[in-house]
């Protein structure tokens, strides 16, 4: 349903976005991850039509997209969207009069679930209230692409909880393709099922999230021990302690024996230790 082909996006001189090629399909949710400034907002609105490509395209549902060409079945929600000063319940009303089938049910409830009330207007809200605002319109969305940029940022714990718990309820009411940037991967993983890495512009990577999960492990020994057992694999990190090493991999799993140790590697550990590594699929 979303195709990027050859898609690069130049501001002056610098790449935001370098010759990405990638198909998004299938109704889940899917996690985009890169590091601040890596080129996640640029790749979200490009899809959305807000920003246009300088080569390369963009085809939503086939159609191409650009400025003139906005896909309609794309709703784009970013933390920075800064809407008039209406109260919250008429912003919502607005939300379904533009969209056909927006969820009006589902809002008013996460409107009682994120303690938020409607008769308040958006300018005298915090900032994290605003963003709740915004989730909650994109979320009560029946549109059949989803994008989410940021949307945690400024929520607590509680709220980012509450926020993934709808996510998840948002699909099963209308199932659809769902894009979230973020930089908490690990909270995401559990109820995203699939990994889109960009690094400096470049899609570094893309996973079925348990496929990752399985493939990311540590192994721990005496330095001597540990190059044998990852002998061939690719490593992304290497930390030496004295005589004992530990080394991060991403590859098929190997078998832990009396001399090394295998331990499971958390994502954003991943993440980290992959931006600064190199990776071979
Ligand atoms: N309107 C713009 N004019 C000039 N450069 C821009 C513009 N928008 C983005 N960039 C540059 O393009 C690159 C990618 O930016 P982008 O906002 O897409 O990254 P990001 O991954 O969303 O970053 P963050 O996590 O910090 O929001 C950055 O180097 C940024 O400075």
């Amino acid at each position: 349903m979303i195709q990027l082909n050859n898609l690069t996006k130049k501001y002056g001189k610098a790449n935001a976005l370098s010759n990405i090629n990638i198909e998004i399909n299938e109704n889940k949710i899917y996690c985009l991850l890169g590091e601040n400034g890596a080129g996640k907002t640029t790749f979200l609105r490009t899809i959305s039509g807000l920003t246009q490509a300088t080569k390369g395209e963009v085809l939503v549902n086939g159609l191409k997209v650009n400025k003139l060409s906005m896909p309609e079945i794309v709703c784009f929600v970013e933390e920075r969207e800064n809407h008039i000063n209406l109260k919250i319940k008429d912003l919502i009303s607005l939300a379904a009069d533009f969209q056909d089938g927006f969820d009006t049910e589902f809002a008013d409830d996460m409107i009682k679930k994120f303690n938020l009330n409607p008769d308040k207007k958006f300018k005298k809200l915090s900032f994290g209230m605003k963003t709740m605002v915004n989730t909650i319109i994109g979320l009560a969305s029946t549109n059949k692409i989803v994008l989410f940029d940021e949307p945690v940022l400024g929520f607590d714990v509680i709220m980012r909880n509450k926020f993934y718990s709808l996510l998840e309820e948002s699909i099963a009411r209308h199932p659809k393709i769902i894009i979230v940037s973020t930089h908490l991967i690990d909270e995401i993983a559990k109820i995203a099922e699939e990994i889109i890495i960009i690094h400096k512009g470049e899609l570094l990577l893309r996973s079925n999230i348990i496929d990752l999960q399985d493939k990311c492990y540590s192994v721990t020994g005496i330095a001597s021990d540990v190059d044998k057992a990852v002998m061939g694999k690719n490593i992304i990190n290497v930390h030496d302690i004295g005589k004992f090493k530990t080394v991060n991999v991403y590859d098929t799993r190997i078998e832990e024996n009396d001399r090394i140790q295998i331990s499971n590697e958390g994502l954003q550990d991943f993440f980290a230790n992959l931006i600064g590594g190199e990776i071979n699929e």
